[in-house]
């Protein structure tokens, strides 16, 4: 659907901001959670990544934008080194969390994953009970304790927004939940292995509406806490959701900036003509 850049002022204008916004200072001003350094990214021989610089400040969303094939997903994979259990893949450049070089050699790559969790466009759960995909993370990690699983289960879902729905059927199949309800309890699952970061690949393409206001309220949420990166074809998502947008086009970045400026006064004309829906 396309949006004029006034229509884009409109969204930004209504979007909900923290209490502790107006006092603590900005996030865009602190060292970044999660840095690229000229990051390039080959499948094969076909480059899907251009010398991709972009910094994410904690406790913030960053939007992933841009047409189909413009290597969002490919760049949010990198974050966490998901792109690693695909064959013939090359990296070139740099990719630090919290200051670190996720690629170096002595990282551990499953407490990495740990840090930097994963939420895909349809998650599925396991066929488990709704308990036991909640505490599968922690039981990984060798957490066998009952009472502390059961902590960790309900604060998990508590802060995914599911725990009222499901706490008296906590033994029932994930499976018998709703498509919002199963995402929800896909972030939940993410968030039991206590990550720093979530990557969200289109976490609410697949839900009606309804759901998918749940779900961007629960992002809204947990940027308390989290750091967000999310990829969204939905551009007055992004406009509502995030902080900071990072537009994409053929494997560059072509520019990233605040939200509010970048949906409202982009710099670049490629920028404005893919907002507005010219193309893509
Ligand atoms: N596993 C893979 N093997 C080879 N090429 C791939 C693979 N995954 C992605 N690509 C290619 O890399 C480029 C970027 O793809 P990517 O999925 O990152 O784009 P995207 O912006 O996330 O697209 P979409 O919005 O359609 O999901 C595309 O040309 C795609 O064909």
């Amino acid at each position: 659907m396309a949006t004029t850049l006034q229509g884009f002022t409109q969204i930004v204008n209504r979007k909900k901001t923290l209490p502790t916004e107006d006092i603590t200072p900005s996030p865009l001003k602190t060292r970044p959670m999660i840095e690229s350094c000229n990051l390039d990214f080959f499948y094969g021989e076909s480059q899907a990544l251009f010398d991709v610089s972009l910094q994410v400040p904690p406790r913030s969303v960053m939007a992933l934008i841009g047409p189909s094939g413009c290597g969002k997903s490919t760049y949010l994979r990198t974050l966490n080194r998901m792109n690693d259990i695909i064959e013939d893949v090359r990296l070139e450049g740099k990719v630090l969390v919290e200051g670190i070089d996720i690629y170096a050699p002595q990282i551990d790559v499953v407490a990495l994953r740990k840090k930097v969790g994963m939420v895909f466009q349809k998650s599925i759960p396991f066929p488990k009970s709704i308990f036991d995909n909640v505490a599968y993370g922690p039981r990984i990690a060798g957490q066998r304790n009952k009472n502390i699983l059961k902590e960790i289960v309900e604060q998990s879902l508590e802060r995914a927004a599911l725990w009222k729905e499901v706490k008296d059927r906590l033994n029932d199949s994930a499976l018998a939940l709703s498509g919002g309800q199963q995402q929800r309890l896909c972030i939940a699952r993410a968030l039991a292995t206590n990550p720093d970061v979530l990557l969200m690949d289109e976490p609410a393409s697949a839900l009606d509406p309804a759901s998918t206001a749940r779900i961007e309220d629960l992002i809204f949420e947990l940027k308390q806490n989290y750091t967000i990166v999310i990829v969204t074809h939905n551009m007055q998502q992004a406009a509502r959701i995030s902080d900071e947008t990072a537009f994409f086009f053929e494997g560059n970045l072509i520019e990233v900036g605040e939200t509010e400026q970048l949906f409202t006064n982009p710099k670049e004309k490629k920028t404005e003509d893919y907002i507005t829906g010219r193309f893509g």
